[in-house]
């Protein structure tokens, strides 16, 4: 036994196996030790010990064989049993050992399935690293949200891990484990030994705060916090620290009664590994784990959704006859880039603003996939002019009545006249404005719209551009005065356009009236006036004393119903523009016939090349109104721009057609312009030759702006500047960038660029430097307005006007030799001057006019004679000066602007 305790203090322990029966005689007893190491390791080693022969006493018995090893004498009952005790105890403690040996490969091979675990997960994080990175980026709410669900996370694991310790018993410990489940109170999950393998973040702070309750979910929350807070590079941390810091702490409190049993925390949190293994794992995720998944299946569905969205639609492509790549882009819903590319493959190399052709369009369109439909350009008007209305839809709407006549035949008198015949403007009492036309309501309620634009070129203008708007014309020839060449060209103007005619015979209250005349003269072109037995009614007015107004209404009113003229109210506007103008206040301002259905205010409305939405609707009093119904001229405020007279204008759906038609109408505008560009270029030189003449005197102007809209209400309001001194002449007025050409059209007839917001190329420019052509850029018409009015005003200041000075009369003509004629004259009016500038007029024409070059009284030069005087005076480089003729004198003098 002493050589067994000094082996167990050394290096290990041994002990003595029960030596079975002793066998009487044998001088050698032979039994195994069992020598224990630390770790529970141990080692059977085989003991001899030799008997004494001589020394065995009687009696002994063979008992007494393996018992006295060592001892070399027989053994007492007492040792015997102390023997026994030890062989017992040695017998347990081997027992013991086994069974923490085999506890001990089991957490061996549990702590090596931990490893391999760990090595598998480290690297799924790895991997995901970036996706975690996402993950913790997250939105704060979502971070709340993540917070609320940890919490009932931090509730879980603990229900889950507590069943999961019992799962490897290990001796002396099972006990020390309550029996736990689901419904397990708070306080008893204080002494829980179990642990999850990697702790998140809730079990974390469970330990501390067991005791506290509450403050479990703080500390857990507060985790949450500080990892939110982290950084990408963090990532990782979070996931591990924890598990670090917290198992010990966890195995601390879960040891319980233990004390430094730390072992026994480390098989737990080992354990969990197990029950990872197992399948529970989900039960224990961490939070970034969590949140990994839910980032993994929004994910997905946004690749879901993404698939379907990718589905392929098919769709019905409407291809004109060309396209921007853009424009198809939008048809197909594709994108730009694809459709560039798409074309790449073809060879075609294209940007998006670029046109294609409706060939190449079509192949990109069906290898997208879709269905072509081929349209013209112009299909884009179509079904604008809608539907055709039933008879039954239709009222009775007033005549629309066109005055035409030889110029100072009293058609604006007639106008103005039959215009106070108005009961409803007296009534309104409102100021009567120049809408180029106007409604009279008579006494009888009957109403009769005029147009205000007298003249058969604007009729024949407006009929060119489409707009049939006249129902009668009033065609007025004086009865002084006859048929002259105008009312034969007015005449010819209603024929063709097959509209009826009433003459009004004008001035019959002047004293040399024949109306008779008037109707016999009419006869020689086809018109037999009622008055002759014909159809045509003829009225005898005289519009300045307002006589015959009823009747010539009457007569209208009877033509009209002749016509039976109908039009449906309650369909959306349609009709013609009778004029338009751009007002410094209100904008674009047109004025319309609305012929059709009824145009109200905030109508969309397409009139000619531009559109807009009607912002207001001003009647011919002035009024505001909300509607206009068939037959009613009526001014539009809230165009684009400015229509051309006679342009038709209808109420569309909405703002996209709108835009649509507007812009091919546009475009067209600007084929049409560069079309007539080429062609009027011969006029063009002309106009250059005749202005180098000095024949006229003009303010030339390029326009080019950014849409057609702004280059055509420039002209418009520039042309408007003109006066009979002056005039204003636009070279060109288009769209784009100034371009070398322009500046050198500029050039070639003194003209100054107006550029509206567009600039000139880097070429334009420079050439323009060089050749001193006036750029000016605007972004404001009025602007534009108010410096062409200056150009104007400014060829006028240095301008010398001619003054008249006086008359004199050639009352003799004498010959002298050297000088030439010289001619005997009698001033009649005014004075003459030396120096002036004379005229000879010859029975009222004008042959020579020239210098003065001499002026005499009296064989005296003077400077001047004046009236009732004579003298004498010759012509510079003119002889021919003959008795009777008239001189003119005039001088020059400088006009301020
Ligand atoms: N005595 C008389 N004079 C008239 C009558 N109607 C018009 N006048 C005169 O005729 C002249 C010409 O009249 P306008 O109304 O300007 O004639 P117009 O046809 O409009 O002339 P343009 O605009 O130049 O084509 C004016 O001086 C009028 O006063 C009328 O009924 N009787």
């Amino acid at each position: 036994m002493s050589e067994g305790k000094d082996q167990d203090q050394g290096k290990g322990r041994l002990s003595l196996r029960p030596a079975g029966r002793s066998e009487v005689g044998r001088t050698v007893d032979a039994g195994s030790v069992r020598q224990s190491f630390s770790h529970g390791r141990s080692k059977v080693v085989q003991v001899e010990v030799r008997k004494k022969r001589g020394a065995n006493p009687a009696g002994a018995g063979g008992r007494s064989g393996g018992a006295r090893a060592g001892a070399g004498r027989t053994l007492t009952a007492a040792e015997l049993a102390m023997r026994q005790r030890v062989l017992d105890e040695q017998k347990k403690e081997a027992e013991l050992a086994a069974q923490r040996e085999a506890a001990q490969r089991e957490a061996e091979k549990i702590r090596i399935l931990s490893a391999a675990e760990e090595a598998r997960r480290k690297e799924e994080e790895d991997k995901r690293a970036a996706e975690e990175a996402q993950v913790e980026a997250e939105s704060a709410e979502e971070a709340e949200e993540n917070e609320r669900k940890a919490r009932i996370d931090a509730i879980r694991p603990l229900e889950m891990k507590a069943p999961v310790v019992s799962a490897v018993p290990i001796p002396g410990e099972v006990t020390l484990a309550p029996p736990v489940g689901r419904l397990r109170p708070l306080a008893e999950r204080a002494i829980m030994p179990a642990k999850p393998l990697r702790p998140t973040p809730a079990p974390a702070a469970r330990p501390a705060a067991d005791a506290a309750g509450a403050a479990d979910k703080d500390s857990a929350a507060q985790t949450l916090r500080l990892r939110a807070g982290r950084g990408m590079e963090s990532e990782d941390e979070p996931r591990r620290s924890p598990s670090r810091k917290v198992v010990p702490t966890n195995r601390k409190n879960s040891s319980g009664g233990r004390k430094g049993d730390t072992g026994g925390g480390r098989r737990a949190g080992r354990i969990d590994v197990q029950a990872a293994i197992e399948g529970d794992d989900d039960k224990t995720r961490s939070l970034a784990s969590v949140r990994r998944q839910r980032e993994r299946e929004r994910r997905q569905a946004e690749l879901e959704r993404l698939r379907s969205d990718q589905v392929k639609v098919v769709r019905d492509v409407i291809l004109p006859e060309t396209i921007t790549v853009q424009e198809l882009a939008n048809r197909m819903a594709a994108r730009q880039g694809e459709v560039i590319k798409a074309l790449m493959k073809m060879g075609v190399m294209a940007t998006v603003t670029q046109s294609i052709d409706a060939d190449t369009a079509e192949l990109v369109v069906e290898e997208f996939g879709h269905r072509v439909r081929r349209v013209s350009e112009a299909d884009v008007e179509l079904g604008i002019e809608g539907v055709e209305d039933t008879p039954d839809e239709m009222i009775t709407r007033a005549p629309v009545v066109t005055v035409m006549g030889h110029v100072d035949h009293g058609k604006t008198s007639l106008l103005d006249a039959l215009r106070t015949t108005d009961v409803a403007a007296g009534e309104a009492g409102g100021i009567t404005q120049h809408i180029g036309a106007y409604q009279v309501t008579l006494a009888s309620g009957a109403k009769i719209t005029f147009l205000d634009t007298p003249g058969h070129e604007a009729f024949t203008a407006m009929r060119a551009r489409g707009a049939s708007m006249t129902d009668v014309v009033v065609l007025v020839v004086a009865a002084d005065d006859g048929v002259m060449p105008q009312t034969i060209e007015a005449i010819k103007h209603a024929k063709a356009a097959n509209v009826p005619m009433i003459v009004a015979i004008n001035k019959i209250d002047k004293p040399g009236a024949k109306p008779e005349r008037v109707c016999q003269e009419l006869l020689q072109h086809e018109i037999v006036v009622e008055s002759l037995g014909g159809d045509v009614q003829d009225i005898q007015v005289s519009a300045l004393k307002r006589t015959g107004l009823d009747k010539l209404e009457e007569a209208i009113l009877l033509q009209a119903e002749i016509l039976e003229l109908r039009a449906n109210p309650n369909r959306p506007g349609e009709g013609s523009v009778i004029e338009s103008r751009l007002d410094r206040g209100r904008g674009s301002v047109a004025s319309v016939l609305v012929q059709k259905g009824t145009l109200r205010k905030g109508d969309i409305v397409v009139a000619g090349a531009e559109w807009g939405r009607v912002r207001a609707l001003v009647d011919d009093h002035g009024a505001q109104v909300d509607a206009a119904g068939p037959s009613m001229p009526v001014e539009i405020l809230g165009l684009s721009g400015v229509p051309a007279a006679g342009a038709p204008f209808v109420v569309v759906e909405n703002e996209n057609r709108a835009r649509e038609i507007s812009e091919f109408r546009q475009r067209k505008l600007k084929e049409h312009q560069v079309a007539g560009q080429v062609a009027a270029r011969g006029t063009l030189d002309q106009m250059l030759a005749r202005i180098q003449a000095g024949d006229q005197k003009e303010v030339s102007v390029l326009i080019k702006a950014d849409v057609q809209g702004s280059a055509e209400a420039i002209q418009v309001t520039v042309l408007k500047l003109a006066n009979e001194e002056v005039g204003v002449r636009v070279l060109n007025a288009s769209v784009g960038q100034i371009t070398e050409s322009d500046v050198q059209l500029a050039k070639a007839s003194d003209a100054v660029i107006v550029a509206f917001n567009v600039r000139a190329t880097v070429q334009a420019r420079q050439l323009a430097q060089r050749e001193g052509v006036d750029i000016r850029y605007y972004s404001i018409i009025y602007q534009v307005a108010d410096d062409v009015e200056a150009l104007v005003r400014g060829k006028q200041a240095p301008k010398h006007r001619e003054k008249f000075l006086g008359y004199a009369e050639i009352r003799k003509v004498f010959e002298i030799s050297k000088v030439g004629k010289v001619a005997g004259c009698y001033v009649t009016e005014g004075v003459v001057k030396r120096g002036c500038g004379v005229r000879l007029l010859r029975d009222g024409v004008v042959i020579h006019e020239g210098d003065l070059s001499q002026l005499k009284r009296f064989k005296d030069d003077v400077k001047e004679v004046a009236r009732s005087y004579e003298c004498g005076l010759s012509f510079a480089g003119y002889n021919d000066l003959r008795e009777g003729d008239v001189v003119e004198c005039f001088e020059s003098e400088l006009v301020p602007a």
